[in-house]
């Protein structure tokens, strides 16, 4: 589990609980269901927000995930930020009921538990950041859209940007395919934005990760500009800087390049707090910070919220 010091983050059991917790506190807004399971058989949880929860509802659907990277710890603090203020706040806040009565939110907040629950199961942080096949995978270069193909990953297990034998040969970016492509109904997908979150170095950041080209197959200069102004929109609220994603580094087989491209989601990565901080302990801040950092992102995340169904 977490060291004593930063018991305020959630372990997967207690994620899961917590979970539970929004759906029996809020049953007509809040169901729980699953995008499937890890290597080592554990569930990943996901929580829809909406009103008739229970009926898929003809409203723009988003999509937040968390935790692709197991040592990402305050992602998860944020998807369970999403969850709570969503949830919680539909009674009180008008805002927030305007959004949860005319949209359908997904919250996956832990992508890989077993890498999760690797990376703190000692009691001392190890630095895990892939899952936990063999010598491990970085999720984030195992989806499918052009995987392998342009020195954005390793083809060496042993390397953090390991990505995988084959497209999807990781049972938890399998898990999330399969979810988001269910949301194509009627031939159309019905999520129309999304945010997948990872520390650090507090960057918005929108596709192409595998090209630097702005204007390439599957982005028109249009697309490209809608990205970079809801982009810099969103940086402008929390403070990040907005970029294209190679612009940190190439990616390939990145969640972003696939969501765009397959799916036409408007897709961004979001690199949370610290800035920087060179260097393994940039991925541990102290709990201290977990309420202003992910609160932080509550305006973006409505801005991509209203921006859905646009
Ligand atoms: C989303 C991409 C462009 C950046 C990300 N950085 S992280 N979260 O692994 O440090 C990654 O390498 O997957
Ligand atoms: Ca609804
Ligand atoms: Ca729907
Ligand atoms: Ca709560
Ligand atoms: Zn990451």
């Amino acid at each position: 589990d977490f060291p004593p010091e930063d018991r305020g983050y959630h372990n997967y059991d207690e994620v899961v609980a917590e979970l539970g917790a929004a759906v029996a506190d809020h049953p007509d807004i809040a169901t729980l269901t699953s995008a499937g399971t890890s290597h080592e058989g554990r569930d990943i949880p996901v929580l829809k927000i909406s009103d008739n929860a229970g009926q898929d509802e003809a409203e723009p659907e988003v999509l937040f995930d968390c935790n692709q990277h197991a040592r990402e710890h305050l992602t998860t603090e944020m998807c369970l930020r999403i969850v709570e203020r969503f949830t919680d706040g539909y009674a009180t806040d008008p805002a927030i009921a305007e959004m949860v009565d005319s949209r359908e939110l997904w919250v996956i907040p832990v992508v890989n538990p077993d890498g999760s629950i690797h990376d703190v199961a000692s009691g001392q942080y190890l630095g895990w950041r892939k899952n936990r096949q063999g010598p491990g995978t970085d999720l984030n270069r195992n989806w499918g859209h052009k995987w392998g193909c342009c020195g954005g990953s390793s083809g060496n297990p042993n390397a953090e940007t390991y990505r995988g034998t084959e497209p999807w040969s990781a049972p938890e970016t399998a898990a999330l395919r399969d979810f988001i492509d269910s949301r194509v109904v009627g031939g159309e997908q019905q999520i129309e934005a999304a945010i997948d979150f990872h520390t650090y170095s507090e960057l918005v950041l929108w596709p192409f990760g595998y090209t630097t080209d702005q204007v390439t197959e599957g982005m028109t200069q249009e697309q490209y500009d809608r990205f970079e102004r809801v982009g810099t929109e969103m940086a402008r609220t929390n403070g990040y800087t907005p970029q294209q994603a190679s612009g940190l580094y190439i990616t390939d087989g990145g969640s972003l390049d696939w969501m765009w491209a397959e799916h036409g989601i408007l897709a961004f990565t979001f690199e949370m707090y610290p800035a920087q901080g060179g260097g393994l302990e940039g991925f541990y801040p102290p709990d201290e910070v977990i309420a202003e950092e992910t609160a932080r992102n509550d305006e973006a995340v409505d801005v991509l919220i209203r921006e859905a169904g646009v």
